[in-house]
């Protein structure tokens, strides 16, 4: 559905390099703290800026030789993209038809009723949550193939958070060979919505990973000086020193639970493993 190779772009001071795949059916996580190059990822997919090395294929077609009908298979949400703030959702409705052949106008117009989005209300009137789920209805108001979503659950509150992230799900119960590429700075955001993740740090990849894989077999041990010393260290991906004494990432957590019963094993959220695949060792 779409493949990243070795994407990049230079800025002063940032060098992006990234790959990475999005699968048929699949929803697929970027994940990255502020100023990881996700945005950088995005624009580049989207033609908004040009890269400096590296290809990207959409559905099997090299980025530059998508023709508009290819394109209009793409539904986007993106931090300040999106129509004029002049126009209602009404107003907008009109545009999407004159644009995409598969735009229901009643079924969207019915989906704003449904999220509480008034049909008559200039979007600059709408609050941050409400635009946001403006945003993420027209990116998949016209049975797009491929979603990409920068950020969509940003500045939301969980219970604005939470509708966007099922509105998704429905959206791919009903559009089973549609993908997602969703990003986010908050991985809890996207754990229970993503089939697998990569994580980016200052431009690179630094794990890719089933979600199912991250949540059985990632952890993380917390163990004393004199543990960390009898402790077989071939499946330590990264190691921190706490006053207690070590902080260790392990992606082989049953092998630890099996030979070392006394460790303390936490069973590390996807933020943690974050926080801890960023750091330096
Ligand atoms: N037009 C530009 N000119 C110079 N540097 C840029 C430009 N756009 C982005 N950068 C730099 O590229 C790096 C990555 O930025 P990017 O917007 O991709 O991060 P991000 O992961 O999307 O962050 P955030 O979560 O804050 O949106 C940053 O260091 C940023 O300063």
């Amino acid at each position: 559905m779409l493949k990243i190779s070795h994407l990049q772009k230079h800025y002063r001071g940032f060098s992006l390099d990234c790959s990475m795949e999005v699968q048929p059916g699949m929803i697929t996580g970027l994940i990255g703290r502020n100023g990881s190059g996700k945005s950088t990822t995005f624009k580049a997919l989207l033609g908004l800026i040009h890269p400096d090395g590296g290809e990207i294929e959409v559905f099997g077609k090299k980025a530059e030789e998508l023709k508009p009908e290819d394109k209009q298979k793409l539904g986007v949400v993106f931090a300040g993209s999106g129509f004029s703030m002049y126009l209602t959702a009404a107003g907008v409705a009109n545009i999407m038809k004159s644009i995409y052949p598969d735009f229901d106008r009643e079924e969207f117009l019915q989906q704003c009723r449904r999220f509480d989005l008034p049909t008559d209300k200039k979007i600059k009137e709408f609050s941050t949550g409400m635009k946001a789920k403006f945003k993420v209805l027209a990116a998949l108001s016209h049975k797009a193939e491929l979603l990409i979503l920068d950020e969509p659950t940003v500045g939301l509150d969980v219970i604005a958070r939470d509708e966007v992230l099922n509105m998704l799900r429905e959206y791919m119960e009903e559009n089973e060979s549609s993908s997602i590429l969703i990003s986010s700075h908050i991985s809890s955001d996207l754990e229970s919505l993503c089939d697998d993740f990569y994580m980016i740090h200052a431009g690179k990849i630094i794990l890719h990973e089933d979600t199912d894989v991250l949540l059985s077999d990632y952890a993380v041990l917390k163990v004393s000086e004199e543990e960390y010393e009898k402790l077989d260290q071939q499946y330590l991906i990264k190691i921190r020193k706490e006053a207690y004494g070590y902080r260790c990432l392990t992606n082989q957590k049953q092998f630890y639970m099996e030979n070392y019963p006394d460790v303390v094993i936490e069973n590390g959220k996807i933020d943690d493993l974050v926080v801890m695949m960023e750091e330096q060792v």
